[in-house]
């Protein structure tokens, strides 16, 4: 188990990650969502111990006082810096040498762990000549060489093309099942599609946490997605009016009022609607989905 409490970073003065407290168990895939600058990055970064909280204490159970607890974690950064001209495997035994490991054993790692991600054919290659997915399956190997208890992985798919991301996620996919592993991203379709549960963090806090499961029971409600002819956001004021309708949120080409009671809100809409004479397109009742809540919370 790891455990974080009340973790704060400020930069100047000001604080850009603020009283972050949670848990991870092991054999856990968790997703850290938020948007950018959401303090992601700065919350990875203080958990693998290249940067110091300003207060707060990181735990690991059955560490030892004073070890380091990079030990115990590895990590992948947003933007992970490579020496092109060194083979996969050259890498990944520099590495395991930084780490400590000696070269017999850094060597025996390296292979293990180009095959484990997918990319052993191509250990006598120039990381130069590796596509983006290759790259971030290396990292993914350099995160684990030393065998950690779990891996931090920032943004692992936001800079790839479709074909890497689908590469590395289901690297990732593959690799929950024997280590624990919490990543960022800003992206919900990758949280929903590999994570147990997630964390989402909006300027610096994290705002909801839970399994996919229980978040969706949490927050699911009946919705009204609404188009007009001309600029949405002009009826947001009338919407908002209206007592039955809780929130509206501002989606690509429509509003989303999320409504107390349904069929309140469509009669109060529509004879709005009809009194004042809207120019509606849509008028579509559902429920509200995880990408709501999302959306919901990184407007606020
Ligand atoms: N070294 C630093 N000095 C000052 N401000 C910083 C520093 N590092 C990060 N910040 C600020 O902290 C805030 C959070 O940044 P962070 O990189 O943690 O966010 P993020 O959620 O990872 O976003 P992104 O997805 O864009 O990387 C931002 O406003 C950023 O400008």
């Amino acid at each position: 188990m790891f455990n974080i409490h009340n973790l704060t970073k400020k930069f100047d003065g000001t604080a850009v990650v603020k009283d972050v407290s949670f848990s991870l168990s092991p054999g856990n895939c968790v997703a850290l969502l938020g948007a950018n600058g959401a303090g992601k990055t700065t919350t990875l970064r203080m958990l693998s111990g290249l940067l110091k909280p300003t207060s707060g204490k990181i735990e690991f159970e059955g560490m030892r006082p004073g070890a380091d607890i990079r030990e115990h974690i590895g990590y992948l950064p947003q933007y992970p810096i490579f020496h092109n001209w060194m083979t996969g495997k050259e890498f990944l035994v520099y590495v395991g040498q930084l780490a400590n490991l000696t070269k017999a054993n850094a060597k025996e790692q390296a292979d293990y762990y180009l095959e484990r991600v997918g990319i052993l054919e191509a250990k006598n290659q120039r990381i130069g000549k590796y596509s983006g997915g290759m790259k971030q399956r290396l990292g993914i190997a350099q995160a684990m060489i030393h065998r950690p208890q779990m891996i931090m992985l920032d943004e692992p798919v936001s800079s790839l093309d479709p074909i890497g991301r689908r590469e590395v996620l289901t690297l990732m996919e593959e690799l929950k099942q024997q280590t624990t592993i919490l990543f960022s991203t800003h992206i919900l379709s990758d949280a929903e599609e590999i994570s147990d549960s997630l964390l989402l963090m909006h300027q610096g806090e994290i705002v909801e946490s839970g399994s996919l499961v229980e978040l969706r029971d949490k927050h699911q409600s009946a919705k009204i997605n609404i188009a007009f002819k001309g600029l949405n956001e002009e009826f947001i004021p009338n919407l908002e009016a209206i007592s039955d309708v809780s929130d509206v949120i501002i989606d690509k080409n429509e509003l989303i009022c999320i409504v107390k009671d349904l069929e309140k809100a469509r009669q109060s809409i529509l004879a709005q609607a009809n009194t004042e004479n809207w120019p509606l397109t849509k008028f579509e009742v559902s429920q509200t989905s995880l990408e709501e809540l999302f959306m919901k919370v990184v407007q606020n």
